[in-house]
């Protein structure tokens, strides 16, 4: 229901004075202006001017002399209803184009009409708006408005202005007066038993915009802007009683707000407010990469990257995303539009394919990274910044899917991955012995060549192994020991999404054979084609024992293996790398206590950093770059050249381009490079100082005497030392392990090795000389910290064996 008084304007000229003089009005959220005696140009001034006023209706007074066209701009311009006079004036202006339900209708007493909230308007509801006061408006709220509460307060919804819920709160007869005469947020304190103005103590005032009635006319809701210094609603210091809004385009308005006022100076932020033509060339560089993004993921990927830029753009206009969604009000009364078709200039013109196009390109142009010179701080700091969601973001969308399947089970996992992968499964689990047509197709010479991988990585991984018992002795008689074991039920993500990976199945399966893992699970998501995973990937769980693969891939697969369903067993750690929604969900279950559940690392989206000098050949640079680029649209190539030539620089570019142009992945490759860029540095310890805060998953070192610099790398996830070797001799066949960590967490963990698959437990053996040597230590630390029982454990064993009087306090 809306505001049970309709304020009438009746002259266009009078219309600022009273909505200057009579602020108050504009809580109604709506008005009906006068057309006859209003023009166009002033209606459309007005709902420019008066955004409180959510809907402005217009007057055709019987015998009115306003011309067709002029109703039609009337109602381009954003009138919402037309209130008229007969059905003979109704039936005309539907032939002009306006619908049925943007009329409405006079039946003597009332104003008919069946637009959206405005409904019925009893003809003495609508006031003239010069004459209104504030006392009136109180009075016509009150007495609409009903309460089955013993105490008569009225429950009262606070939302701002984006109709965020804010909370929920109590309003008086005399506090809704006192909200209409000052226009700023006042309530009733059942706990203070007395009026309440918000923000009196707190300096978090709200500025009413708008009051509104519940369908059936027993709760208000305010509309508000929260004022004062940090603008929270809530006494627990968050945006709304139900705590921090997610962050959305609404709050990056806001962050957006900020910065103008306080980003700094060298920001990149700063940097596009400062630089117009930047933020032009940024939003029409994402404009075009959404046109070409085709999957549901890479269209969500760069509509947010739009979003970004236009937001900026926005913001640095004075404009706000009020106006935006007025606007597109607006826009959606028009009943005359304009044809849609798009300026000549947009139109694709039919190109030439460039001679590598059947290759698997779709898109055109220069495969080129962005140059950055090392002195250029802010710069590099953008090139190093990764392509990756918000955390929060994605947990939003990971967190539902997580509780499903734990709610539901296999159910959920049936659904989710008709959902997500487009296959519809009988059955999510493949149950070893694993059928033999699931081999189908696989050929001897690639059995060997995944033999030969795996048995190179059990050699490198069986040398890691951790058998033996670690014992020292700390002091006579205190022996202390270490002894490994492995961790028993490990479940292992094999990634399927945009390439099928069996060396990931190699790479986490044989450490987990080797470290001697009780029960082995596999998840890949299911092909399309068949809904089988690959028989590549069969061999592998064959190989090394898996009991189980799991056909499901995404957040959906790390739920059940985290949580368990009715047929896939629940495990005690999940390793392997995945997308950003594999990673989210892992993080979520490791840090769930009720999964119990760890993992081994966060291993997004592949990235690579090559440090190349004027020695490197730039064919090999290139590819290097580019296998990694292929893996996906957010995964990283980095070069940190030192002291190239513009001629080396320009011959890695041109390598880059053609060879990229060769490949069947050209077009994820294309979105990869275009976050991607080379550094131009003037030393090795520049070069290697940037790396190590980079902290790459892979860094390649295509340097004269490369070996000699690797004491110079702390912060990498593997490391490929020399030209003669490629990045993917450690994807597949080496030995060393690909399951790395990403986004700069090698600055902290490991990639995936064979302690990944154990845990150390620690034993202790204590004899009386012992207990001699570091009794009085243990006591009298037990004594600082308060913990008597832990001293009596000392005490007593001494007291026994005479090492302490009996009197010992
Ligand atoms: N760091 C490492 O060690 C390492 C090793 C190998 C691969 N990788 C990386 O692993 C990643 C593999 O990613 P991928 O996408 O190809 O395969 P993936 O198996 O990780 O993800 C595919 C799954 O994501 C889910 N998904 C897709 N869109 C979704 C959406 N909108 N909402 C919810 N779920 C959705 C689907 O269930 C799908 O099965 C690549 O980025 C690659 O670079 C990293
Ligand atoms: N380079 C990836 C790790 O980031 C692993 C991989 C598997 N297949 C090919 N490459
Ligand atoms: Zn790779």
């Amino acid at each position: 229901m809306v505001f049970p008084i309709l304020p009438f304007f009746a002259a266009g000229k009078d219309l600022k004075s009273v909505t200057e003089a009579k602020p108050f009005i504009s809580l109604t959220g709506q008005a009906l202006l006068d057309l006859s005696k209003t023009s166009v140009e002033e209606a459309a001034a007005f709902i420019e001017e008066n955004k409180s006023y959510k809907f402005v209706c217009g007057l055709l007074q019987p015998g009115h002399q306003v011309s067709d066209d002029d109703i039609v701009r009337f109602v381009n311009c954003g009138i919402a209803v037309l209130f008229i006079a007969s059905e003979e004036e109704a039936n005309r202006l539907q032939q002009l184009g306006v619908p049925q339900e943007r009329l409405a209708l006079d039946n003597g007493s009332a104003y008919v009409s069946q637009f959206e909230i405005v409904q019925d308007f009893a003809k003495d509801r609508i006031i003239d708006a010069s004459s209104l006061t504030e006392s009136q408006m109180a009075q016509a709220l009150l007495s609409s408005i009903k309460t089955d509460r013993e105490d008569k307060l009225y429950t009262t919804l606070v939302v701002d202005t984006y109709q965020r819920c804010l909370g929920l709160v109590y309003s008086s007869e005399e506090s809704v007066k006192m909200a209409i005469e000052k226009q700023v947020g006042v309530y009733f304190s059942r706990s203070r038993n007395e009026i309440w103005v918000k923000g009196l103590t707190s300096g978090n005032t709200q500025k009413l915009v708008n009051i509104q009635l519940d369908c059936d006319g027993d709760a208000l809701k305010f509309v508000v802007v929260q004022e004062g210094k940090k603008s929270d609603f809530c006494h627990l210091n968050t945006a709304s009683c139900y705590g921090e809004f997610q962050h959305g385009l609404v709050g990056l308005e806001q962050l957006l707000r900020q910065r103008m006022e306080n980003a700094p100076e060298k920001s990149y932020t700063r940097r596009l407010f400062n630089d117009p033509a930047l933020l032009t060339a940024k939003i029409k560089e994402e404009a075009e990469e959404l046109t070409e993004a085709n999957t549901k993921s890479e269209v969500s990927w760069e509509a947010a990257d739009l979003f970004y830029f236009a937001m900026v753009k926005l913001v640095a206009s004075g404009v706000s995303l009020e106006d935006v969604e007025r606007n597109l009000h607006v826009k959606h009364l028009k009943i005359t539009r304009r044809k849609g078709d798009a300026k000549p200039k947009f139109v694709k013109q039919e190109a030439k394919p460039e001679p590598a196009q059947e290759a698997g390109a779709t898109l055109t142009g220069d495969i080129e990274l962005e140059v950055v010179s090392g002195k250029d701080k802010e710069g590099v700091a953008a090139a190093l910044s990764r392509p990756i969601q918000r955390t929060s973001e994605i947990m939003h969308l990971v967190n539902p899917i997580v509780e499903k399947v734990r709610a539901e089970g296999n159910k959920a996992l049936i659904e989710l991955t008709s959902k997500f992968d487009g296959v519809q499964l009988e059955q999510p689990v493949l149950e070893a012995p694993f059928p033999e047509e699931y081999l189908d197709g696989l050929t001897q010479e690639m059995r060997d060549a995944l033999d030969l991988s795996m048995e190179n990585v059990r050699k490198f991984h069986e040398a890691q192994l951790q058998k033996e018992t670690l014992e020292v002795e700390t002091q006579p008689g205190v022996l202390c020991s270490r002894f490994p074991r492995p961790i028993e039920r490990v479940g292992l993500y094999i990634p399927g999404g945009t390439a099928v990976l069996p060396s990931t199945a190699l790479m986490l399966g044989v450490p987990a054979r080797v470290a001697q893992c009780k029960e082995i699970v596999f998840a890949s998501p299911p092909r399309k084609s068949d809904g089988r995973v690959s028989p590549e990937v069969v061999y592998v769980a064959q190989k090394v024992g898996a009991s189980k693969i799991v056909l499901a891939g995404g957040a959906q697969a790390v739920a059940a293996m985290a949580y368990g369903t009715e047929t896939i067993p629940k495990v005690d750690k999940i390793l392997g790398p995945g997308n950003q929604f594999v990673t989210a969900a892992k993080m979520y279950v490791q840090n769930d206590t009720q999964a119990l559940c760890s993992i081994d690392m966060p291993a997004g989206p592949s990235e690579v950093l090559v440090i190349a000098d004027e020695n490197a050949d730039a064919d090999f640079v290139a590819s290097d770059l580019l296998s990694q680029a292929e893996h996906g649209i957010d995964s990283q190539v980095i070069l940190v050249g030192i002291a190239l030539s513009e001629q080396k620089i320009a011959e890695i570019q041109q390598a880059v381009h053609d060879q990229a142009l060769q490949l069947p992945r050209v077009d994820i490759v294309r979105k990869c490079i275009a976050h991607s860029s080379i550094i131009l540095c003037n030393s090795s310890e520049e070069a290697f100082d940037m790396s190590n805060d980079y902290a790459p998953e892979h860094l390649i070192l295509q340097i004269k005497d490369a070996a000699k610099y690797v004491p110079l790398v702390f912060n990498a996830g593997s490391v490929f030392v020399g030209a003669y070797t490629p990045e993917s001799c450690g994807d597949y066949s080496s030995g060393t392990n690909h399951t790395l960590p990403t986004y700069g967490y090698a600055r902290q963990y490991s990639g995936v090795n064979t302690s990944t698959f154990q845990k150390f437990i620690t034993a202790q053996s204590v004899t009386p000389q012992g207990l001699e040597n570091i009794g009085r230590a243990v006591m009298t630390v037990a004594k600082v910290e308060g913990l008597d029982a832990h001293r009596n454990a000392v005490k007593i064993r001494m007291q026994k064996l005479g090492l302490l009087p009996e009197s010992f306090q």
